[in-house]
């Protein structure tokens, strides 16, 4: 079986506007991919198309091998959660509910357990019947990559998970997307802190107005100075 993430051609638009144009992507379960690029590139607007939330695709999106099609729910059943930037928590349950909430979305395996999220995020056992609306700003955002480990998708994709987070905290999502990997989790980066994702990614991709421009395997980018040239140039 083809155990991978792909865009194939795909073009994204809103309303009359095309945002992604042609872009081609691929991602392998177990592996860390990082795209990284300018500001307004179109790198949320990739996670979102895979997510079917833009309003028109064109082009081709499979998981492992089947066409990733239909509402945002039925793609998050087949295996792919996204982590947005804003750092949703259901603010009026406790920690422990939205928890439990997560486990219930995808109903594929239980490998990933609230045991396992409080041992990642010990800050989070502290605080599991407290109400997710009162946490700090980073102890909502581990909340939510721990939600999405347990909803054990088959792929995590995390938009800029670390901005504007402590040390500590960037310290615990690089921790939890290691964990992933462990896990036979996909997962797409994006990322602005080229350490983060020199840490932790596996393959880089470069996405341009709205094309991949660069796509680079770990080893060719720690063996030439001119290609972590490039991807500084976008950090
Ligand atoms: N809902 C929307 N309607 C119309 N245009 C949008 C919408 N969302 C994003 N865009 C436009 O799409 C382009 C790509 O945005 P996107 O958020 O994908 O970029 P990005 O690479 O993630 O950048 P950033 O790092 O700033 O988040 C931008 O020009 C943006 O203004």
């Amino acid at each position: 079986m083809n155990n991978a993430l792909e865009l194939d051609n795909v073009s994204a638009f809103y309303g009359a506007s095309q945002i992604l144009q042609l872009l081609n992507l691929r991602v392998e379960q177990g592996k860390v991919t990082c795209l990284l690029g300018l500001n307004g590139m179109g790198k949320t607007t990739t996670l979102k198309a895979i997510m079917g939330l833009v309003d028109r695709v064109e082009g081709r999106i499979t998981l492992n091998g089947q066409p990733l099609v239909g509402r945002t729910h039925l793609r998050a059943r087949m295996g792919v959660t996204l982590v947005p930037e804003d750092r949703k928590v259901f603010a009026s349950l406790t920690v422990h509910e939205n928890m439990t909430v997560a486990q219930q979305l995808t109903g594929s395996g239980k490998d990933f357990l609230i045991e396992d999220a409080v041992r990642l995020f010990p800050r989070l056992q502290e605080r599991l019947e407290q109400k997710a609306g009162t946490l700090s700003g980073g102890e909502q955002q581990m909340l939510v990559v721990a939600r999405a480990l347990l909803a054990n998708p088959s792929y995590i994709l995390l938009d800029e998970p670390t901005e504007g987070l402590a040390p500590d905290y960037v310290d615990a999502i690089k921790e939890s997307i290691q964990a992933a990997r462990s896990r036979n989790i996909g997962i797409i980066l994006v990322e602005q802190s080229l350490p983060l994702a020199l840490a932790v990614g596996d393959d880089f991709y470069i996405i341009e107005n709205g094309q991949t421009i660069f796509n680079e395997p770990r080893d060719a980018v720690m063996a030439d100075p001119a290609i972590l040239e490039k991807m500084l140039a976008v950090e």
